[in-house]
């Protein structure tokens, strides 16, 4: 019954868990970022999300599924920085999200990659960077380690039209982790991809966060196998006004291989957020 992660401890047979105040509990482990009583009414009277409470720790993997129109993209958008609660507040290690956007603490990946069509794949990548008066050194470095990560250091002169749909997601992945962000926000990155390039970037995202496992990382989906897949933590919302319905730990320890998807224990999870889902 907690608003923390207690993945580690729990065992997925008994990974439902109703949201509740085990205030003692949040007292013991500092956040990395917490939101509470979240609301948003935009200004045409739309209540997008009502009473939000959410706690999340460093390193963890946090999925949001829910009806489409939930709010998912306005939670996502006020964690970011780039849209206030009207009520409530969220913080992320003592900062505001604007402050954690402006420092390159947080990143956000969107489902359509985004990139300058006239540009490079360098300097799409480096474009933060650049805008953040990073010296041109500085720069390519870090270009480097953030293109090998995304197994794209070869095409480095290469333009958007000239890559595949992974491809250009891989290149706004390596955008969004060139700031060394705290927190890595990811809208349906792979809402727009085919079934066998969705699975590879699935297995290469949890191979990056293999090698920054203090990297926290926050993901929209609609696909639960994805979410599964990928998280500690899957927290289901309701229709709009979006809330957080039920949050499901996700007991399985990393590195999940690509054989995690066919245990019966994955099964067993998919069913089990199926069925939140479904009520
Ligand atoms: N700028 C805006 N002004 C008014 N209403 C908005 C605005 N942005 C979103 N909404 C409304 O807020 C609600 C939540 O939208 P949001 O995009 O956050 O949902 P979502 O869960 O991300 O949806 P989807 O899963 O379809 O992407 C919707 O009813 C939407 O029409």
């Amino acid at each position: 019954m907690s608003l923390i992660a207690t993945g580690k401890e729990t065992h997925p047979g008994a990974a439902l868990s109703d949201i509740g105040g085990n205030r003692q509990a949040e007292k013991e482990v500092a956040p990395l970022l917490s939101l509470r009583n979240v609301s948003k009414a935009y200004g045409n009277g739309t209540v997008a999300v009502r009473n939000v409470n959410l706690a999340i720790r460093e390193g963890e993997i946090v999925s949001f599924v829910g009806p489409s129109g939930c709010g998912k993209s306005t939670l996502f958008r006020m964690i970011a920085g780039l849209g206030s609660p009207s009520e409530g507040t969220i913080d992320i290690l003592g900062r505001t999200p604007e402050q954690s956007r402006r420092e390159g603490g947080v990143s956000y990946v969107f489902q359509d990659a985004t990139l300058m069509p006239w540009s490079s794949v360098l300097d799409n990548v480096t474009l933060p960077l650049k805008l953040s008066g990073t010296a041109k050194r500085d720069r390519l470095e870090r270009a480097d380690r953030v293109l090998e990560l995304v197994g794209l250091k070869d095409y480095r002169k290469a333009l958007p039209r000239q890559l595949s749909g992974g491809m250009k997601m891989r290149v706004s992945i390596a955008r969004a982790l060139i700031s060394n962000p705290k927190l890595l926000l990811m809208d349906e990155p792979f809402g727009a991809l085919d079934e066998m390039t969705r699975q590879s970037l699935q297995d290469e995202l949890l191979a990056i966060r293999e090698k920054d496992p203090r990297m926290t990382i926050l993901f929209v989906t609609h696909n639960v196998f994805e979410a599964v897949f990928l998280s500690t933590r899957i927290a289901v919302m309701s229709v709009r006004p979006g809330r957080i319905a039920k949050e499901i730990e996700v007991d399985v320890p990393y590195p999940r291989g690509h054989d995690f998807r066919t245990t019966p224990e994955f099964g067993e999870l998919v069913r089990s957020v199926g069925a939140v889902l479904a009520h």
